[in-house]
């Protein structure tokens, strides 16, 4: 299994090209169940989880090509097995958003359900409960979700009220209630760039929506979707982990292709903890005034502070003067890094859902693993800062949602590498 050894203390400085964003990918990938016409992505990150969902759509029968040199993907054709098997399922949890797809195209589907992960239990009742209510038959049998629209018919518009905002149900449902008969209500619907990006490519398709970027989509179902060519937005947590980066580090980096407007509340955070944003023509550049100051934050739903970069901004804070609560409030289990932060000498207190961090005047290096995606991250930022070298083991979760970050960190100055084994 790859390692990334990191030996701190070098300043970052430079242009990062930011990608196309994995959780706007995923979702949009799914949208080529819903037509027979091609779809085309442009600006499409080379990561492992694209990779696992263009596996699912091809075993389902779509004609898949990743040119990763073009950044292109396109998907094509028609689905002729409606089955998400465990293993694929297993590997990444978005593989359930082919469920919505599915059931309003072709009127079944048998989805593994995903199970838990290792930041939370994380259920899709809400994706469940909201495809029930749009008309379809749905029974739980051997790990699998067994789902179809009776009578070989159409899923019915319906109005959905979420007890929770989440994003993935919302897209699940959004994509659903393109091609449902009547009208679909969305209402405490997920407010995610990523969801925005969904409904615009489901637009250019034919689809009919209202409300995009609110909490009340309003979905009026057609009766088919044609084919697009749709530009991924940028990757927003890909872009803030680059900006935490390059604080710790006293540096100051040009985060290319990114907007401040996707930041949501990150961009208050990191600028009251001292690090300058300022949009500029070709992205937005992300400086560290002088030291770095202790803030609180609380993940919430968007465009509130992401949950995504809850790891990240706390290795951040690990060297801020001053104290900073962190509190997560949609995981119940995303502080799998404190453990690891801890190690290399940051002082986190952790209890329940809030972390206390007292920053510290430096880290050292040390042998550190990676539990998740964002926690493997952060002991790379937090390795960049700290005395010695540090080696994160285990990033395989890192390939999964990070395209080459130890190349782009070392152009902009970083001393990192990958070891591979
Ligand atoms: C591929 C993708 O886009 N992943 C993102 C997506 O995950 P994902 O779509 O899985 O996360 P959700 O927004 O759905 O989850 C939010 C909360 O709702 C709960 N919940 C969700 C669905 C459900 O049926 N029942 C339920 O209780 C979850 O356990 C969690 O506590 O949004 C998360 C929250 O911004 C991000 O951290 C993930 O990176
Ligand atoms: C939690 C994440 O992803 P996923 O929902 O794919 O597990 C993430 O991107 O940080």
């Amino acid at each position: 299994m790859d390692r990334i050894r990191i030996r701190g203390g070098r300043r970052l400085e430079g242009r990062i090209a930011i990608g196309g964003a994995k959780n706007a990918a995923l979702p949009l990938m799914a949208t080529g169940l819903l037509t027979h016409e091609a779809v085309v992505l442009t600006n499409a990150p080379a990561l492992s989880d694209i990779a696992t969902m263009g596996g699912l759509l091809a075993q389902h029968g779509l004609r898949v090509e990743h040119d990763t040199a073009s950044r292109r993907i396109s998907l094509d054709g028609a689905a002729t097995d409606f089955e998400a098997p465990y293993d694929l399922v297993r590997k990444m949890r978005a593989s359930v958003l082919v469920l919505g797809p599915l059931l309003a195209r072709y009127g079944q589907a048998r989805v593994s359900l995903p199970g838990g992960c290792a930041i939370g239990t994380r259920p899709v009742d809400l994706h469940l409960k909201g495809l029930e209510q749009m008309g379809a038959v749905i029974e739980l049998d051997a790990g699998y979700i067994n789902a179809r629209v009776p009578d070989g018919g159409r899923l019915k518009g319906a109005r959905i009220l979420f007890t929770q905002v989440a994003a993935g149900a919302t897209e699940n449902l959004l994509m659903a209630a393109t091609l449902a008969e009547g009208t679909t209500e969305l209402v405490n619907a997920a407010r995610e760039p990523e969801i925005s990006d969904l409904a615009h490519c489901l637009l250019s398709m034919g689809a009919r929506i209202e409300g995009i970027g609110t909490d009340r989509l309003v979905i009026e179902g057609v009766d088919s979707l044609h084919g697009t060519a749709h530009p991924i937005l940028p990757d927003r947590i890909e872009a803030g982990t680059f900006a935490c980066a390059g604080a710790i580090t006293g540096g100051e980096l040009l985060l290319e292709g990114m907007r401040l407007d996707l930041f949501g509340a990150c961009t208050r955070s990191l600028r009251e903890a001292g690090v300058e944003l300022l949009e500029e023509a070709d992205g937005v550049r992300a400086r560290r005034l002088n030291g770095l100051h202790g803030v609180d934050v609380m993940t919430e739903p968007f465009p509130g502070f992401a949950t995504d970069m809850q790891a990240q901004f706390m290795a951040l804070m690990a060297v801020a003067e001053g104290a900073s609560m962190i509190t997560e409030t949609i995981f119940e289990n995303r502080f799998m890094h404190v453990p690891e932060l801890t190690r290399m000498g940051a002082r986190i207190n952790a209890h329940g859902s809030s972390a206390i961090v007292r920053g510290v005047g430096k880290l050292s290096g040390a042998p550190v693993m990676a539990t998740d995606l964002r926690a493997s991250v952060s002991l790379i930022i937090a390795g960049l800062a700290a005395e010695g070298e540090t080696v994160v083991n285990r990033v395989y979760h890192l390939d999964r949602g990070y395209e080459r970050v130890e190349q782009k960190l070392a152009a902009a100055g970083a001393d990192i590498e990958r070891i591979a084994g």
